[in-house]
């Protein structure tokens, strides 16, 4: 993974909260979101926390940059934690969102249920494939990659998810970028290079369970040489578990620079510690 290092936190643009705190706000909502379901009115940071998987202290802090401080012995109103989170995310608002490609990867994310309820919007369904053009998925009619920029302008669309081969990611990419996209959320094995102000957040499974395989070959004892010094043991610390680059700053000469801030502004789209298909971690047991 990336090796590149912070000397102060990383913050979000609005009002100066750290982006690790932005990190674990979605994972607050949903332990949340689980309490109000069950009309539970208020918790304490420690249950609170233990249902989000994040230590108590941490979650006072993350909690005190909304200016949320709860009530000694009574704890935080859940209901007024769900808005309070729910502003500070952007979910108050419906936010419509494209996916470009929709193969086995895109059809399953257009049929999962979760984003809508979540204020995410599926607006449409974009493909290059001329035979997948017109058939519903998930109920969404499939349109022509020669649609994309009317498609966006149309619905007034912010936010675009690729789940096109790696070849074709950039390409989408910067047609996205270009008719308006300002936050993409990437699923294919490459880095793309966008440009000032736009935010990538880049989706690999198979790194999550290639960093899971390193850790059970340490459980089981085998020692890697030089594993201390080279790898990150915490890569992706907390959360959200799958999402594992916020912003990444590609430099021309080809390393991250910026783990989980700043902005894209380079144009190397590999890595040199990307394996042939550009989709491997940095380190990987020998
Ligand atoms: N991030 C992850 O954890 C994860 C998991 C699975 C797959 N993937 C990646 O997601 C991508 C899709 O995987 P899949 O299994 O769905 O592949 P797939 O071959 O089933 O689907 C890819 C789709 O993209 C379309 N496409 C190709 N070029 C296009 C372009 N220029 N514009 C628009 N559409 C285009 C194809 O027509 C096809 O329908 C791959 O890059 C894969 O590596 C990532």
């Amino acid at each position: 993974m990336a090796t590149g290092r912070h000397h102060r936190p990383a913050t979000s643009r609005s009002r100066g909260i750290p982006e690790a705190t932005v990190a674990r706000l979605p994972l607050y909502l949903r332990a949340l979101m689980a309490l109000s379901e069950r009309s539970v009115p208020t918790v304490s940071s420690e249950e609170l926390a233990s249902a989000a998987g994040v230590n108590s202290a941490k979650l006072r802090k993350d909690f005190s940059y909304l200016g949320s401080y709860g009530t000694r012995g009574v704890g935080y109103d859940v209901e007024y934690l769900v808005y309070q989170i729910s502003r500070e995310l952007g979910l108050t608002q419906d936010w419509p969102v494209v996916i470009v490609g929709i193969g086995n990867l895109g059809a399953a994310l257009a049929n999962y249920g979760g984003f809508a309820s979540r204020g995410f919007r599926v607006a449409a369904l974009i493909d290059a494939d001329p035979a997948l053009t017109g058939k519903p998925v998930a109920g969404i009619p499939v349109q022509h990659t020669d649609e994309l920029e009317t498609i966006i302008s149309e619905n007034g669309v912010s936010i675009g998810v690729i789940a096109t081969p790696a070849g074709a990611a950039q390409q989408v990419c910067d047609r996205l970028v270009a008719a308006g996209i300002t936050s993409i959320l990437n699923f294919a094995p490459t880095v793309l290079s966008v440009p000032e102000g736009v935010d990538v957040r880049k989706v690999d499974l198979s790194i999550e369970l290639q960093i899971l395989a390193f850790h059970e070959q340490r459980k089981a004892g085998e020692e890697l040489p030089g594993a201390e010094e080279e790898v990150d043991p915490a890569p992706h610390p907390v959360s959200p578990p799958a999402a594992t680059v916020t912003k990444r700053e590609t430099k021309r000469d080809g390393r991250d620079s910026n783990r989980d801030s700043g902005r894209g502004t380079g144009r190397d789209a590999k890595r040199p510690d990307s394996g042939p298909d550009g989709d491997l971690p940095a380190v990987m047991p020998a």
